[in-house]
């Protein structure tokens, strides 16, 4: 289904409202009928009726002066190019299966970084410990109050306008003061109270940290508060991706999901989404990315060759033990919602 639209999309010229229309409802839509072809009649807003005059002239074996042939193809080239321009746009609202692997590919480059760069710095438990630092009007630990802070400029900003970006603290955040940006509406919308973010949380200061990084205290607390957070938002982004897999695996086969989503069948679901060679080749290549990010890298041999700045297994252990379960339990959630 999604390769047929990408298809479509990639053929097909916008030449007035309601093709767009038609194009945009797609998106949406399962029941797709294929559009018209391009006719000649399609360039009928061609600027000074020149189609009409065309026509004339064709049906009355006539052939035009010359600068009006030049003028005729100059506006049929900008029609032309005004359409792909607008193809384009519409056919990067095309998600497929493929498109979304590419995407959580790229995205193990962003958790991989951070998660080196957070294990530069040792524990610094303060930072976490709710009696340390006291913040007139806060109650909550140093980090909490970084967070919230954070997620309160970044959501006036505009962040969590964008349907991937997830808070961590979602109550009383402020709006966009920002003009709306035009996110592709690929979702369902009732998937948007999808929010793991407390879960992600109590593993990555429970599971993850205690072997990422050397206990002690540098007193480096707000550059260890950025690092934690950016692992933090790289992982949530990763995890709520989930919604996107489920969103084109449901469209590549409704057939097969209808039935269970309907049933409420939780593990039928969990199952139906699962490929556990794909998992596999996660796993390795997430270790390999750990082992080659994190190499040291020196001119002349210096006895630091081979070193790396994490272990490679921890970040294989983190997506098989918990990166890759939680982004299940988001493709099911997401398809439990995905008939209401
Ligand atoms: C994300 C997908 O769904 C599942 C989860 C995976 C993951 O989190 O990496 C990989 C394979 C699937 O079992 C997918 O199919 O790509």
């Amino acid at each position: 289904m999604a390769s047929t639209l990408k298809q479509t999309f990639n053929v097909h010229f916008i030449l007035n409202d309601s093709d767009s229309d038609f194009l945009f409802g797609d998106i949406t839509n399962q029941n797709v009928t294929k559009p018209p072809p391009p006719t000649f009649s399609s360039f009928s807003h061609l600027p000074f009726s020149l189609h009409a005059l065309y026509i004339n002239l064709f049906q009355h074996k006539l052939s035009p002066p010359k600068p009006f042939c030049e003028i005729f193809v100059f506006c049929l080239w900008r029609v032309f190019n005004m359409a792909k321009t607008e193809s384009e746009s519409v056919s990067e609202m095309v998600v497929t299966l493929e498109s979304v692997r590419e995407s959580l590919i790229r995205q193990e480059d962003t958790i991989v970084f951070s998660l080196i760069e957070r294990a530069k710095y040792p524990r610094n438990s303060p930072l976490y410990d709710l009696s340390y630092a006291s913040i007139p009007g806060f109650s909550g630990s140093l980090f909490q109050y970084i967070v919230s802070q954070s997620e309160n400029l970044q959501a006036v900003v505009g962040r969590y306008e964008n349907p991937e970006e997830h808070p961590f603290f979602p109550d009383n955040l402020p709006g966009s003061l920002l003009p709306p940006h035009n996110y592709p509406q690929v979702l369902h919308p009732p998937s948007a109270s999808i929010n793991i973010n407390s879960t992600i949380w109590d593993k990555y200061f429970n599971q993850l940290l205690p072997v990422l990084v050397a206990e002690g205290d540098d007193g480096n607390y707000a550059s260890t508060a950025t690092s934690d957070l950016d692992c933090l938002q790289a992982l949530s982004r990763r995890i709520h991706y989930g919604k996107y897999v489920a969103e084109v695996k449901f469209r590549e086969a409704p057939q097969d999901y209808e039935p269970l989503i309907r049933a409420k069948d939780s593990d039928a679901l969990m199952k139906l989404l699962t490929f556990e060679h794909v998992e596999e080749m996660v796993k390795r290549r997430v270790e390999k990315k750990a082992m080659i990010f994190g190499q040291e890298v020196a001119l002349c041999s210096n006895g630091t060759q081979g070193k790396c700045k994490i272990d490679p297994s921890i970040v294989s252990k983190l997506y098989e033990d918990w990166v890759m379960p939680l982004t299940k339990v988001v493709e099911v959630e997401y398809l439990l919602r995905r008939l209401d």
